[in-house]
């Protein structure tokens, strides 16, 4: 059906509920496209390889035409041998009494040695999506930790936010999904981000000049979206797995395949000084896409005083990530 050359493809969290969501939807083509054969390399810790041996054989037992070949290892520097993509997902969860400080340096443990292997291993093409939190200042480590690597190829992940976005925004507009463009999400996958509509569209017509409800946006759907992980594990006990896996799909979909004219996503990516956001923090942009995988944070956009200063605060945060693993001497 295909006579193009497989795509080595690293998942790390093999094992875990985003995962479990996620591969089966790799093997399909829904990454990089419905002719696109795709090999994988599983990273998990030693005691979870037996349950990825389990995802295996349900991978198998699909019989995906496009799945070349599956691999599990315990081994950085085998999951990222030969890669093209990277899909970070593993990583050390907070629990009780952990300060933001202890996640970081848990984190590190995991990151530090991805990004070096990346480093030593990876394809040249390699593009790495951080999905793992705290997934800014993660890809931060990676990336920093990868000096051969351009650092353009290290992203996290606000998908998730702008789908999110776009759904409340449907809802309260009446909208169909596809209706809605030019959502952004701005600074940090945490409960600072800024999910921003003021230069979204919905059928075409700016979205904030028809919502007319400055109190709907500022109560209702900014804290909805940027609370909306700790709202779903509170319904579900467990976090968001199916719509994680699904943005990163989207994300890295679009990274390599464009975005369609007119329209732009939300990516987390090296800060280069754009909208005052300061340089080499990893922050969420608008950015436009072309298939091959450049991608370009948007320009031009205007910030009036409500927007800068949400801005501000994300950039800010992960300022202070940022110092802090500088403290810790994880970058
Ligand atoms: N950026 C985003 O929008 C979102 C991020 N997340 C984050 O994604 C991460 C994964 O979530 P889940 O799959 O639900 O967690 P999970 O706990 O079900 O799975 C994580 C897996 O990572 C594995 N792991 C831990 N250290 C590893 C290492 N060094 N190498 C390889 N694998 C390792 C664990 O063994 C586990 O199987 C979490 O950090 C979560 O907070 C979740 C939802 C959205
Ligand atoms: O807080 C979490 O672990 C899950 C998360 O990032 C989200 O759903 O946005």
């Amino acid at each position: 059906m295909t006579d193009k050359q497989p795509v080595r493809v690293a998942v790390t969290g093999a094992a875990g509920q985003i995962g479990y969501a996620l591969l089966f939807r790799i093997a399909s083509g829904a990454l990089l496209g419905p002719d696109q054969p795709v090999s994988l390399r599983l990273l998990e810790i030693t005691p979870a390889l037996k349950a990825v041996e389990g995802v295996i054989m349900e991978l198998d037992d699909c019989a995906f035409p496009l799945l070349h070949s599956v691999e599990a290892t315990d081994d950085a520097n085998v999951a990222f041998d030969g890669a093209s993509v990277g899909l970070l997902v593993g990583a050390r969860p907070r629990s009780r009494g952990m300060e933001r400080a202890d996640l970081l340096e848990a984190n590190g443990g995991i990151f530090k040695p991805q990004g070096q292997a990346i480093n030593a291993h990876a394809a040249d093409d390699i593009k790495v999506l951080v999905v793992g939190n705290p997934a800014n200042t993660n890809a931060l480590i990676a990336a920093s930790n990868a000096p051969d690597v351009p650092k353009d190829r290290f992203h996290a992940m606000t998908r998730l936010d702008h789908n999110r976005a776009i759904a409340q925004l449907s809802k309260k507009t009446g909208a169909a999904v596809k209706d809605i463009t030019n959502v952004t999400i701005w600074g940090n996958h945490s409960a600072t981000q800024y999910p921003d509509i003021f230069h979204a569209k919905v059928n075409g017509q700016n979205a904030a000049e028809l919502v007319n409800d400055q109190a709907w946006l500022e109560n209702d759907f900014i804290p909805t979206v940027q609370k909306r992980g700790a709202a779903i594990i509170d319904a579900r006990g467990a976090s968001s797995a199916a719509s994680a896996a699904n943005a990163a799909i989207d994300h890295v979909h679009d990274w390599v395949l464009g975005t369609p004219a007119g329209d732009w996503v939300s990516m987390s990516v090296p800060s280069d000084g754009s909208y005052g956001v300061p340089e080499g923090i990893i922050s969420s942009f608008p950015c436009t896409t072309k298939p091959g995988g450049e991608y370009e944070i948007v320009q031009g956009l205007e910030i009036d005083a409500f927007s800068r200063a949400r801005i501000d605060a994300s950039a800010n945060e992960l300022v202070e990530e940022r110092a802090a693993i500088r403290q810790l001497g994880l970058i």
